[in-house]
């Protein structure tokens, strides 16, 4: 039997999550209904063939714990009704298993005590008021919460749950709707092994993930949960420069797009450094030099790694009680 997984404050991040865990299941169906291969015997990694000898196993087969390290049934919780209403619609439209995901508006507790997984993604000065509604703690009780709050701490999330509430931080971002994310997920005590196999399967069907320690949660939130944010200006600014000198609108983005993402995957898969890749591109007196140069009067270097430090700085203070008393007095005027 899988586990159920709700996801509380299902808006930006949830429905990226969402949509690529139930993605990922789907393609995980598909390849089980076309394999023709021997099944591993049960708890078993490698598959003895006839001859005695030992076959990898291929990655769709089951592994340790698999039957209970996947979530199957699926609750989203949102605030509004008119939220509820778009996200039903929103999953009406994607593949079968998003048909069966039920979404709640206003009834956490339900949500929560019907759960054995809690993804929380509401906004971090939300955190503290939703966790302490009535019966919420004692519905966490012996549950895995994984936070993915920009700024809240894990020591302030165990403070608000129950002891017996197993907490884990993880920093994702929007890519994950498309299985291209960027996770980061936080070091899991070494007993907690079915614990790790759920979050790493939830975090790693959608793209990359990493373990790091807590302390460098706020430099990631930064780089890579807003990284595409950051990235995003740099391909619009490269777009409009196509633009300016007469390309097509959709041409500049599709040609900008495609840079960015090939160069990227140049330095991720060859693990080659970035100023090489760059150095590759640029001939002696060439037309690259000349755009290098003006970038580098623009000081473009030293106001993108700014950017991740003050960003960095304000993740810090997220969630804090100076934050969550100026969303309560927005919300009182
Ligand atoms: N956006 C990003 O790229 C990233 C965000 N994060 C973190 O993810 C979290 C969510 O961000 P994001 O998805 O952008 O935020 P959104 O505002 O898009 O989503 C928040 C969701 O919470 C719901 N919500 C509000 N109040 C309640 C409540 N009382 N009970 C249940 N649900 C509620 C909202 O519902 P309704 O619409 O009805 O109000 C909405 O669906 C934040 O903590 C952020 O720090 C982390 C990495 C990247
Ligand atoms: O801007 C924010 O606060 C959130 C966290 C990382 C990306 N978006």
């Amino acid at each position: 039997m899988g586990y159920t997984l709700c996801v509380l404050g299902c808006g930006t991040m949830g429905i990226a999550i969402l949509s690529g865990v139930l993605a990922s299941l789907e393609s995980r169906a598909v390849q089980l209904q076309f394999s023709s291969g021997p099944r591993p015997k049960p708890g078993g990694a490698i598959t003895p063939t006839a001859s005695g000898a030992s076959t990898p196993m291929p990655t769709f087969m089951k592994l340790d714990h698999e039957e209970t390290s996947l979530p199957e049934r699926f609750i989203a919780c949102v605030n509004r009704a008119e939220s509820a209403r778009r996200l039903k619609a929103l999953f009406a439209a994607q593949g079968e298993l998003a048909q069966d995901v039920e979404v709640v508006a206003d009834d956490n507790l339900r949500a929560v005590q019907e759960a054995d997984v809690v993804l929380l993604c509401c906004k971090p000065q939300l955190a503290h008021s939703i966790l302490h509604k009535e019966g919420i703690c004692e519905a966490l009780e012996g549950k895995l919460l994984i936070s993915i709050l920009a700024g809240v701490t894990i020591s302030q999330l165990t403070d608000w749950v129950s002891p017996t509430t197993r907490v884990i931080r993880a920093m994702p971002n929007t890519p994950c709707k498309i299985r291209e994310g960027m996770t980061v997920v936080s070091t899991i005590p070494a007993d907690q092994t079915l614990d790790r196999e759920i979050v790493t399967s939830i975090f790693s069907s959608l793209g990359r993930c990493r373990i790091l320690e807590e302390k460098h949660f706020d430099a990631c939130t930064a780089l890579s949960g807003s990284g595409p944010a950051f990235a995003c200006i740099v391909l619009e600014a490269m777009a409009d420069g196509g633009v300016m000198m007469g390309l097509p609108r959709a041409e500049a983005l599709e040609l900008a797009a495609q840079s960015l993402q090939g160069a990227a995957r140049m330095a991720l898969q060859t693990g080659v450094h970035p100023a090489q890749i760059k150095d590759a591109v640029t001939t002696p007196g060439g037309c690259t030099i000349a755009g290098l140069l003006t970038l580098e009067d623009g000081r473009v270097r030293s106001t993108i790694a700014r950017a991740i430090q003050v960003a960095t700085e304000r993740a810090a203070v997220l969630g804090q009680p100076t934050e969550r008393r100026s969303v309560d007095s927005m919300t009182r005027n």
